[in-house]
C-alpha cells in the first residue's frame, strides 16, 4: 500500500490562552497542501512493526510513523504486524507537520491493512497522544483548528500556489511554546474574520525572527517577491501567490542559493482520495 502523508501550512495562528494542563489554546487555518512525503505499508504475519529505511536524524523507536503503528496494534489488539517505508521530502522541524502527517497516514493505512474499522473519530483520538497535529491529518481537509489545535471545522479554501523557502535552522517546537515574548492572551477570533482577510499573521513569527537569524534573513529576502509569513512554530518561511506561473517567476527571482520550491494547496484531501483505492 502506498499513500500521500501531505504537508501543511498554518495561514494564520494565534495564541488565545493556556490550559489547566500546561498547553496553549490556540487558533489556527491549517491548509492541506498537495505535496508531501509518502508512506508503503506492508502487512506481516509474526506482530513485528519495522520501519524499512534509514531517515537520518530520526531513530526508529522514536519515528512518529512506529509509534503510530505500535499504539494502533496495542488498543486494537491486533495481531498482525507491518513494514513501513517512508519517503521524505517535507522537512523536519519546519512547522509543515511532516511527523503527525506520517502518523496520521500510517493509523489511516494500517486501519485499511489490519480490517479493523475504526472510524476516522476513534482514530484521531488515539492519534491525538501522538501529536497536537495529528488529528487534524487524520481529517485530511483544510480546517480551523481551535482548543490545543485538535478541536476542527472543516473548511473550504481558494486553491493557492505557494513559494516555500527553508532557512538553514530547526525551530523547536517546546522551547517557542515557552519563550517569554510569546503573545498567550489575543481576543479569539471567527472563522470569517479569516476569510474575509480580517486577520492574518502568526504568533510565532516576531519571537522566531527575534531568536533566529537565519529566518530574520529569508523573511528579508522573500519581502522582494511578496508577503513571507511562517507556517506553525517554524522554520519554514511561504509566500501566497493565485498562480502557479506568478510564483514560479518570483522563484526564479531569488538568488542562488536558496533552498525554495513550491506547493499548491490540495483541491481535496489527498489521504483520504488515496484510501478509497484500498477500501
Ligand atoms: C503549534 C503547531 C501548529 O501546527 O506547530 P508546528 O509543530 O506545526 O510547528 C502545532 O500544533 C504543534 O503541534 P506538535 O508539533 O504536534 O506539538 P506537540 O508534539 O503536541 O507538542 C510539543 C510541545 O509544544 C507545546 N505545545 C504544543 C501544542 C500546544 N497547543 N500547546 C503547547 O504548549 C508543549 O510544550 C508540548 O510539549
Ligand atoms: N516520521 C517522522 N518524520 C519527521 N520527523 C519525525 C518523525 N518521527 C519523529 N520525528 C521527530 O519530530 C520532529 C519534528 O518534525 P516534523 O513533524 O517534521 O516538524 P514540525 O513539527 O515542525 O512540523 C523531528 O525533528 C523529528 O525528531
Amino acid at each position: 500500500m502506498k499513500l500521500p502523508a501531505p504537508a501543511k501550512l498554518n495561514l494564520f495562528l494565534q495564541i488565545t490562552g493556556r490550559r489547566p494542563d500546561g498547553y496553549h489554546a490556540l487558533q489556527s487555518m491549517f491548509c492541506v497542501l498537495d505535496w508531501g512525503d509518502t508512506i508503503s505499508l506492508e502487512c506481516r504475519d509474526d506482530g513485528a512493526i519495522v520501519r524499512v529505511g534509514a531517515l537520518p536524524g530520526v531513530d526508529p523507536e522514536q519515528d512518529l510513523a512506529v509509534r503510530a503503528a505500535r499504539l494502533l496494534q496495542t488498543e486494537s489488539g491486533c495481531r498482525l504486524g507491518a513494514d513501513i517505508g517512508i519517503e521524505k521530502r517535507i522537512p523536519m522541524g519546519g512547522g509543515m507537520g511532516g511527523g503527525s502527517s506520517d502518523a496520521a497516514t500510517v493509523l489511516h493505512g494500517l486501519n485499511v491493512l489490519w480490517n479493523l474499522h475504526w472510524s476516522s473519530e476513534r482514530l484521531a483520538t488515539l492519534g491525538l497522544q501522538l501529536g497536537a497535529d495529528v488529528p487534524f491529518f487524520i481529517g485530511g481537509t483544510h480546517a480551523w483548528a481551535e482548543g490545543a489545535g485538535e478541536v476542527l471545522t472543516p473548511v473550504e479554501l481558494p486553491q493557492k500556489v505557494f513559494l516555500l523557502a527553508r532557512p538553514d535552522s530547526h525551530a523547536d517546537t517546546g522551547q517557542l511554546f515557552a519563550d517569554k515574548g510569546l503573545t498567550r492572551d489575543s481576543e479569539p477570533v471567527k472563522i470569517s474574520d479569516f476569510i474575509e482577510g480580517r486577520v492574518h499573521g502568526n504568533a510565532f513569527e516576531p519571537v522566531l525572527r527575534r531568536r533566529d537569524s537565519a529566518v530574520e534573513r529569508m523573511f528579508a529576502l522573500l519581502s522582494a517577491v511578496g508577503t513571507p509569513r511562517l507556517t506553525g512554530t517554524g522554520s519554514v518561511v511561504f509566500v501566497e501567490f493565485s498562480d502557479w506561473d506568478s510564483a514560479e517567476l518570483a522563484l526564479q527571482a531569488l538568488p542562488p542559493g536558496v533552498n525554495a520550491w513550491l506547493a499548491a494547496s490540495a483541491d481535496r484531501a489527498p489521504l483520504l482520495a488515496a484510501l478509497t483505492e484500498y477500501n
